[in-house]
């Protein structure tokens, strides 16, 4: 019997979650959030770019689907939807989701002002949510995309001297570098309202899941539903089926044809979320399309703990979405 528990917590112990890294990304937030919720003794695995955390084997995988300026993760989308590739067997499927307030900072090395910055480097999600103060405070900065805030930060402080770049990243990675950088902005989103969605992945069976990933006794109807959809009919179906919540359309890989087997000029490809009245949490497939997970959200959920800010070392709460 002892033994047994102890071989169980030896297991839970072992288990990994992938996001984003460097350390100090908006994904290593939402992990780490993820990790509360999931019991926290998760192992935190920085990846270095989105599409390698989808084909990473960790056991979770956090992936930042959409935002509120800037819209889908493309990177993300893309991934997702790689499991209608023919002779595509498993996939992770999506268990949870959570949204972050998102507040960017523009860092530059110490002394380097907001006149002298010549481009700025961050994620292209981040870049595109700060178009509006780029367009305005640094118009003829390049802006450069770089696979991760934090990775931008990192790129900048490793610049050879005299190098006048600048990043947007999260309060987190500009505390964990204070000591070498200036804070040139705080909020270049421009606006307080600006979430990111995270997705949480999992390639663990059902009852390998820990209690509380899988679809709760707290749940209290509306639960979701991700498909990845290879024709357009397939759109119509869930659309008749249920209530659609996002559109997300990508093109799909060259070569890709048509339901006829022909060769089609704009081959898509479309991930769609539906809102789910029957939930079958092992669902494989729905109107032809492929069921790439069943979940309640976080709303269902209720809020879960803030995590305390020396954590991250920001002011105030750093989950505040309920
Ligand atoms: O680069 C990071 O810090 C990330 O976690 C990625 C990411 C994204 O892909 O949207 C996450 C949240 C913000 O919207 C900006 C960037």
């Amino acid at each position: 019997m002892a033994a047994a528990t102890v071989q169980s917590a030896t297991k839970r112990a072992t288990r990994s979650i992938a996001y984003l890294g460097p350390a100090g990304t908006y994904g290593e937030q939402a992990a780490s959030r993820f990790n509360i919720r999931l019991g926290g003794d998760l192992n935190l695995v920085p990846v270095p770019t989105i599409p390698s955390i989808y084909t990473h084997p960790a056991d979770f995988l956090v992936l930042p689907l959409e935002n509120t300026l800037h819209g889908a993760v493309l990177d993300t989308v893309d991934s997702l939807l790689t499991p209608l590739t023919p002779g595509t067997k498993t996939h992770p499927r999506a268990v949870a989701d959570t949204a972050l307030r998102i507040e960017h900072q523009l860092v530059a090395r110490r002394g380097t002002t907001l006149a002298q910055v010549e481009f700025v480097r961050s994620h292209e999600q981040a870049l595109g949510q700060s178009k509006a103060f780029l367009d305005e405070f640094l118009p003829h900065a390049k802006r450069v995309s770089w696979p991760s805030t934090a990775g931008a930060v990192q790129s900048i402080l490793e610049d050879e001297d005299g190098a006048k770049g600048a990043a947007i990243c999260s309060k987190a990675a500009y505390e964990q570098n204070r000591d070498k950088l200036d804070l040139l902005h705080a909020g270049t989103q421009g606006v307080k309202d600006n979430f990111t969605r995270f997705l949480l992945l999992t390639r663990l069976s059902g009852d390998e899941l820990p209690e509380v990933a899988l679809v709760p006794g707290t749940a209290t109807g509306t639960v979701v539903s991700f498909f990845a959809c290879d024709e357009p009919a397939q759109v119509g179906g869930l659309a008749a089926d249920g209530i659609i919540l996002s559109v997300h359309q990508r093109p799909a890989p060259p070569g890709t044809t048509d339901e006829n087997g022909e060769p089609t000029p704009f081959p898509r490809w479309t991930l769609v979320e539906t809102e789910d009245q029957r939930p079958d949490p092992d669902e494989k497939d729905r109107c032809g399309a492929t069921c790439l997970g069943v979940f309640p959200t976080e709303k269902i959920m209720g809020p879960v703990a803030a995590l305390p800010e020396s954590d991250f070392g920001i002011d105030g709460p750093l989950y505040d979405f309920v």
